[in-house]
C-alpha cells in the first residue's frame, strides 16, 4: 500500500483525493487544522481517514499534497521538514504561484524527501470540499515545476500517481509559470474585480446598473466571485509580476483614451481586429485555466411541472445539468430557464434534444 496525505481537502485537495481514493494499493489520508473539517472529509467519503495531527498525516506517507492557500504553504513546508518523513517521500503542492513555494521547498534538499511543485490549471470560483469533483482536472493542464536536482524517478512516480486525475502534465520552470499564469489568470481576476467594483459604485446612485448588467456582464465577471482570502494570498505572492503586468495594462487603457480623444476610429478597428485574430487562434474546446461556461437559455411556458419535464428529458438521455436557474417568469411572458453543463459536448447534446422536443433554445 502507498499512503497519500492531503493537507487541506478543499476544492482542489478534495478533487485530487476523489481521483486517488479507491485506486488499487492507495490509501488517502486527509489533514485539516479543524476537527469538524476532518470529520466532514470522512463523512463525505472523500478520504479513507482524516486527522488534525500533522505528524500523524505525514507519518509513513509516500506522497504529501499541500492543498492549502498559498499563504500557508511555507509554514507547512517548514513543519514537514522537521518531521521524520518516510525515506524518499515525495512532497508536492497545488498552489497557484510557484516561485515562492519552490524557494521554500529547497529546505527538503537536506533531507531524503523530494519536493516537486505543482499547479493543476483548472478550478472554479467555488471553494471547499463540497465543490470537489473527480472530473475537475480531467483534460486540464497540470504544471509540474521541478529543478535540475529533481531525481527523474521521483518525477516519474508523481506523474504516475497524477495520471489518475486524467490531467495533461507539463513541465514549466517556476518563474515562467508565474509570469504566464499572472497574465492569463491573476491579471484577469484583478480586472474583473475592478470592473465589478466600478459598476457597484455607479449602482449606489442608480440601481438600473444592477438590473441591466444581467447576462453577459455577469458572465465575463464570473471570476470576481473567487474566494477573497485565497486570491489575497495569490496576488500578494505574485506581486512583482502583477505590478509589471498592471503597468502594461494601464498602457493599453491609455491607448484607448488617446484613440477616443483623437476620434481615431482606425486605431479602434485595428485594436479589435488584432484581438479578434489572436483570440480565434486560442483552442476552443480545450479545458483552460479559467473554466468555460456551457450555458443555454430555454424559453418555457409558465405552467407547473415544466422545469421538471425538461430535467427529465435531459436526465433520461444521461445529460447532467450542473446548474439550473429560472429567470424572470411573469404573467403572459414566457419564463427563461438557464441550464448549465460541464462540457461543450453535453451542451450540444442538450440543445439538440430540447430543440427536437420543440423548445426554443438560445446560447
Ligand atoms: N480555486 C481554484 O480554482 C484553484 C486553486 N488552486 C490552489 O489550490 C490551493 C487550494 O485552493 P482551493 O482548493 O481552491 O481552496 P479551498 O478553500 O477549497 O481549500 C483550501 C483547504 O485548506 C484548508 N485550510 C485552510 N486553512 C488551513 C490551515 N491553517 N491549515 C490546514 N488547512 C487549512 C481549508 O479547510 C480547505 O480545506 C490554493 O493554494 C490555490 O491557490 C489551484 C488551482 C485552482
Ligand atoms: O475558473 C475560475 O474561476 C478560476 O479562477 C480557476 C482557477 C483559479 C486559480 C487557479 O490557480 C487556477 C484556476
Amino acid at each position: 500500500m502507498k499512503k497519500v496525505a492531503i493537507f487541506g481537502v478543499g476544492l482542489i485537495g478534495g478533487s485530487i483525493a476523489l481521483c486517488l481514493k479507491g485506486q488499487p494499493d492507495l490509501i488517502v489520508c486527509g489533514y485539516s487544522n479543524r476537527e469538524a473539517s476532518a470529520k466532514k472529509y470522512v463523512e463525505r467519503g472523500v478520504v479513507d481517514y482524516a486527522t488534525t495531527s500533522v505528524e500523524e498525516a505525514a507519518k509513513d506517507a509516500d506522497f504529501i499534497f499541500l492543498c492549502v492557500p498559498v499563504g500557508l504553504m511555507e509554514q507547512y513546508i517548514q513543519q514537514l521538514c522537521e518531521l521524520p518523513l518516510k525515506e524518499g517521500c515525495i512532497i508536492t503542492d497545488v498552489g497557484s504561484t510557484k516561485a515562492s513555494v519552490m524557494q521554500a521547498g529547497q529546505a527538503f534538499k537536506s533531507t531524503s524527501a523530494i519536493f516537486i511543485g505543482g499547479h493543476p490549471m483548472a478550478g472554479s470560483e467555488r471553494s471547499g470540499v463540497e465543490a470537489a469533483s473527480s472530473r475537475l482536472l480531467e483534460n486540464a493542464f497540470y504544471v509540474l515545476t521541478a529543478d535540475q536536482d529533481t531525481p527523474q524517478h521521483a518525477l516519474d512516480e508523481l506523474e504516475q500517481l497524477l495520471s489518475y486525475t486524467r490531467a495533461h502534465l507539463v513541465k514549466v520552470d517556476a518563474k515562467s509559470h508565474d509570469t504566464i499564469v499572472g497574465a492569463i489568470s491573476h491579471l484577469p481576476h484583478l480586472i474583473a474585480v475592478g470592473l465589478v467594483n466600478q459598476v457597484r459604485t455607479y449602482n449606489e446612485s442608480n440601481g438600473l446598473y444592477e438590473l441591466l448588467a444581467a447576462g453577459g456582464f455577469r458572465d465575463i465577471t464570473r471570476i470576481a466571485s473567487g474566494d477573497p482570502a485565497l486570491w489575497r494570498d495569490i496576488l500578494l505572492d505574485n506581486k512583482a509580476v502583477l505590478l509589471e503586468l498592471l503597468k502594461d495594462w494601464q498602457q493599453q487603457m491609455d491607448q484607448f483614451c488617446i484613440m477616443l480623444e483623437q476620434n481615431d476610429g482606425d486605431a479602434i478597428v485595428d485594436a479589435f481586429s488584432h484581438a479578434g485574430q489572436f483570440r480565434s487562434r486560442l483552442p476552443e474546446r480545450r479545458k483552460g485555466i479559467l473554466h468555460s461556461v456551457f450555458d443555454c437559455f430555454v424559453d418555457v411556458p409558465d405552467h407547473p411541472g415544466i422545469v421538471g419535464s425538461i430535467a427529465t428529458v435531459l436526465g433520461d438521455a444521461n445529460i447532467n445539468i450542473s446548474n439550473i436557474q429560472i429567470i424572470e417568469s411573469r404573467e403572459q411572458i414566457p419564463g427563461v430557464l438557464r441550464l448549465s453543463f460541464r462540457s461543450q459536448e453535453q451542451l450540444d447534446d442538450a440543445i439538440r434534444l430540447l430543440v427536437g422536443k420543440g423548445f426554443h433554445v438560445e446560447v
